[in-house]
């Protein structure tokens, strides 16, 4: 046995039964992540004139997320796959919701209230959250967003919220 490896033996009744336990050393990252970084990039689409941050983990997985209805359009595993659908129809045009991905629907699902079709979190302008309530520690991969009520929407939809999402 080497080093890590370490053989139990004991006297069960029925003969003597072995055990080994390999004692593996911590996870390391493998070596292709060598010099590899998260990043958090703010990219304006020259298309659609829309901001959205592309998160990309040092794995390979990576995400985006529009400040236009704090939207997350893009998923992919650490192989590169997409997760999320999103429609070959989505315009990317304000004030058309986009079509697929993460959406939010909020302050209401379908027309089941008195604001437009599944509420107007997705038909606003998210901005960062620069001091959230629970700052993620854990990793340096990620972005805050904040959607803040405007005096508009105070009219028709009169109750104070604060909507936050990484
Ligand atoms: O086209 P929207 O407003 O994004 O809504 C998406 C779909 O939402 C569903 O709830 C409706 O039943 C569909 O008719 C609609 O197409």
């Amino acid at each position: 046995p080497g080093p890590n490896r370490h053989f139990l033996l004991g006297d069960h009744g029925r003969g003597v039964r072995r055990r080994a336990i390999q004692r593996l050393p911590p996870r390391a990252d493998p070596p292709w992540m060598a010099g590899r970084a998260s990043s958090v990039e703010r990219v304006k689409e020259r298309a659609t004139g829309l901001d959205k941050f592309v998160l990309r983990e040092a794995r390979g997985s990576s995400a985006e997320v529009y400040l236009y209805g704090g939207q997350v359009t893009s998923w992919k595993n650490n192989s590169g796959e997409q997760q999320l659908f999103l429609s070959k129809k989505a315009s990317f045009k304000p004030p058309k919701a986009i079509r697929g991905g993460i959406q939010i629907c909020f302050p209401q699902l379908g027309n089941h209230g008195v604001v437009e079709q599944h509420g107007f979190a997705r038909n606003r302008l998210w901005s960062v959250d620069e001091s959230p309530p629970l700052p993620d520690t854990t990793s340096d991969c990620h972005i805050d967003l904040i959607l803040k009520q405007s005096e508009e929407d105070m009219k028709t939809w009169p109750h104070r919220f604060v909507s936050s999402k990484y």
